[in-house]
């Protein structure tokens, strides 16, 4: 059956003339985050080169103590990895202190990629503590209106200065942006158009308009929660394991094919050891086959991690208590 290399050996071009692995592993934690430190062990002699993270996650320092390894032990050298991070929206009034943070967590001087993890502005907390994203009554505490407001544009802008003027960003972008949201920032960005718009995409989530428009302003689409999140309900549709035993692949090579040979990277995440390594291969799908996958959510589509945008449900979703602090 047609089969391409492996997914992890591909790369695509990024509109500022760098270039991002195709694969990567995503790093938002499991029940025992600390398990984050051997899920990249695991994921990077498996081939992985893209480790997608975020001062949010609270997985940094572990990923850190991995990257220590591996650099210690000559599996890889910090220039043969791409390593994003994002800074989260409670602190989109300092996005270069988020980033000191997660560099000194990481234990590297760069990333590859710095994102803006949300459009959006909400309440930090005092001296930078990280600052609950609801109040009790489940109200999102926004710094400024999320529907009219602009503010989120002001923080791209500091993004781009970052790299700009340090040596700390190779390239910046977004994620989580719709097209009313790119349509407001890209008149006001200063230095570089976003490389990347990081959203939850997959077959029951097809999202043809918004890709299009990305492609238009040559911005990569990645394509986080490929699975659907916990309990990976995208691997339930019986298409998706047909094309599974056609090819002789695992459901998640389906999965994350259907991104890779249209141009859109994929960020699968796993606590898995196994199945980790068995997220490699690249089955070619056919144009059939493409069409097929993207027409089962075309009409219906389903938003399994956040809700359109970041109204609500992913703040849900916080582990304060063991976020590292963002010194001044
Ligand atoms: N920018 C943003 O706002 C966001 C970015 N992300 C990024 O994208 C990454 C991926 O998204 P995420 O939602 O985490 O992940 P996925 O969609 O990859 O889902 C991961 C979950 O699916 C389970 N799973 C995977 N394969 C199987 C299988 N074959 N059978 C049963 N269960 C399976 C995993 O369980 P197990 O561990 O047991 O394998 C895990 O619980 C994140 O880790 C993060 O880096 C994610 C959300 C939002
Ligand atoms: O990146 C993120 O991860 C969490 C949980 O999936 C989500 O709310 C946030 O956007």
């Amino acid at each position: 059956m047609a089969q391409n290399k492996f997914a992890t050996e591909i790369t695509f071009d990024l509109n500022d003339g760098s270039k991002i692995p195709a694969l990567g592993i995503g790093t938002v934690p499991p029940d025992d985050p600390s398990q984050v430190k051997d899920i990249i062990i695991t994921a990077v002699k498996a081939g992985f080169r893209l480790i997608d993270t975020a001062w949010y996650y609270g997985t940094e320092k572990y990923i850190g103590e991995a990257l220590k390894e591996l650099f210690d032990e000559g599996v890889v050298k910090r220039e043969d990895l791409f390593i994003t991070t994002k800074v989260w929206h409670s602190f989109w009034h300092s996005p270069e202190k988020s980033l000191d943070t997660s560099l000194s967590d990481l234990g590297i001087d760069y990333v590859d990629l710095f994102l803006q993890h949300w459009p959006i502005c909400l309440k930090g907390g005092p001296d930078g503590t990280p600052s609950k994203p609801m109040a009790d009554d489940e109200n999102v505490k926004y710094d400024d209106d999320p529907v009219t407001g602009t503010k989120f544009i002001d923080v791209y802008n500091a993004i781009e200065d970052i790299k700009a003027n340090t040596n700390k960003v190779r390239s910046v972008g977004v994620s989580n942006y719709s097209i009313t949201k790119l349509k407001q920032l890209l008149p006001k960005v200063k230095h570089f158009v976003p490389v990347v718009n990081q959203i939850e995409y997959h077959p029951q989530l097809p999202q043809q308009d918004l890709v299009d428009f990305c492609a238009e302003h040559k911005i990569l689409i990645e394509a986080y929660s490929p699975v659907g999140g916990t309990g990976a309900p995208v691997l339930k549709i019986p298409y998706v394991k047909e094309l599974a035993d056609k090819y002789g692949v695992t459901v998640n090579e389906i999965v994350n094919a259907y991104h890779i040979c249209e141009g859109r990277i994929a960020i699968p995440r796993s606590s898995n050891y196994d199945r980790i390594k068995n997220m490699v291969r690249l089955p070619k799908l056919n144009k059939e086959e493409l069409s097929a996958l993207y027409k089962i959510g075309e009409g219906h589509p389903v938003r399994y991690v956040n809700d359109p945008w970041g109204y609500g449900i992913g703040f849900k979703w916080w582990k304060g208590d063991t976020l590292s602090k963002i010194e001044d």
